[in-house]
């Protein structure tokens, strides 16, 4: 249900057909991009070609300003996403159609989580190996009931000791994160809530209406704010990388300021600049 108690509006998806993707669909309305590993036949499973186009799809929703959130998720109600594809891994790592082997979706949980905009995961079915680490890099993770959790790395010659551990043990504490590497059990879904490794679970039947709703409660609130909270979410752990980001996004707030557009229009009008309004004692 809604804040006022009604029940929620259908959203009425548009695919996003340009640039043509194979392994994933993208869809957008009401200001929200909805992207889709669409892969079933595997679980969802993600290839070299598949994290190239999740990139390409994630990086539209980045630059478009119609796009305030964004939903990832895979076809299907029986899997979120089973991680790579275990079918073209090579010796050192998975081969795209060309050959080279890559493990390329570490960039895209770079990218995910620098993304100053809030990207939620929706899961049902399996999120298991790379694909339970995508849903704990995205901001929020709304999960079906149906939904079943774990890392797999050790029982099949892999594993994630970066994002994959270290955001794990932030988000549900150091022995619980130790429990799913070392053991690879899988955890149902209130498992999964009670542990705080996702934010609420749903009947299979809601999941994508209680996204969406929550979506939308997201859209009404202050783009900038989400933004700066986001990059702040980040900025202790990740070192000067975390304090990059967050000063790129002073820099973006001072551009807009007559202050800065001081220094721009003096530099282009060939004269000095005149800083003197914008001094201040506190
Ligand atoms: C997900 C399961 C638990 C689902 O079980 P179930 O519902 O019983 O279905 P199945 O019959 O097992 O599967 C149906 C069908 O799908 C195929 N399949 C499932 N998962 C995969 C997969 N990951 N790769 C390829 N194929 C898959 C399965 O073989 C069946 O096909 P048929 O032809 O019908 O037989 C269960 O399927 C399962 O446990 N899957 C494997 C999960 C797994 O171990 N994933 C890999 C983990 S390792 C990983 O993801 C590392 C990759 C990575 O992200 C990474 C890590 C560190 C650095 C870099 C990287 C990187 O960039 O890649």
């Amino acid at each position: 249900m809604t804040e006022d108690q009604q029940p929620p509006k259908p959203i009425a998806w548009e695919p996003v057909t340009e640039p043509g993707y194979q392994d994933i669909l993208m869809h957008r309305a009401e200001g929200i991009a909805k992207i889709t590993i669409n892969r079933p036949e595997v679980r969802n499973a993600f290839r070299p070609e598949t994290v190239l186009e999740l990139s390409d799809a994630f990086r539209r929703a980045h630059l478009d300003p119609q796009i305030g959130v964004i939903i990832l998720t895979g076809a299907g109600e029986l899997a979120f996403c089973s991680g790579g594809d275990q079918r073209i891994r090579g010796d050192a790592g998975y081969r795209d159609t060309a050959g080279a082997e890559h493990l390329n979706v570490l960039e895209l949980q770079r990218q995910i989580r620098t993304l100053p905009k809030p990207v939620v995961a929706m899961v049902a079915g399996y999120a298991i190996g790379g694909g339970h680490v995508l849903h704990l890099i995205c901001d929020l993770s709304i999960a079906a009931e149906n939904a079943r959790f774990g890392q797999t790395g050790p029982k099949v010659g892999s594993f994630d000791a970066g994002f994959g551990a270290g955001q794990m043990a932030r988000t549900i504490g150091l022995k619980r994160a130790k429990e799913i590497w070392f053991l690879c059990r899988q955890y149902d879904a209130q498992e999964a809530l009670a542990m705080g490794l996702v934010n609420t679970v749903v009947p299979l039947a809601e999941l994508e209406a209680t996204t969406v709703d929550w979506c939308r409660q997201m859209l009404r609130h202050s783009p900038t704010a989400l933004r700066l909270l986001k990059a702040a979410f980040n900025a202790d752990s990740d070192g000067l990388a975390g304090i990059q980001e967050l000063a790129g996004n002073a820099t973006g707030l001072f551009y807009t300021t007559a202050e800065a557009q001081e220094g721009r229009d003096a530099f282009l009008e060939k004269r000095a600049p005149d800083f003197g309004p914008f001094r201040r004692h506190s």
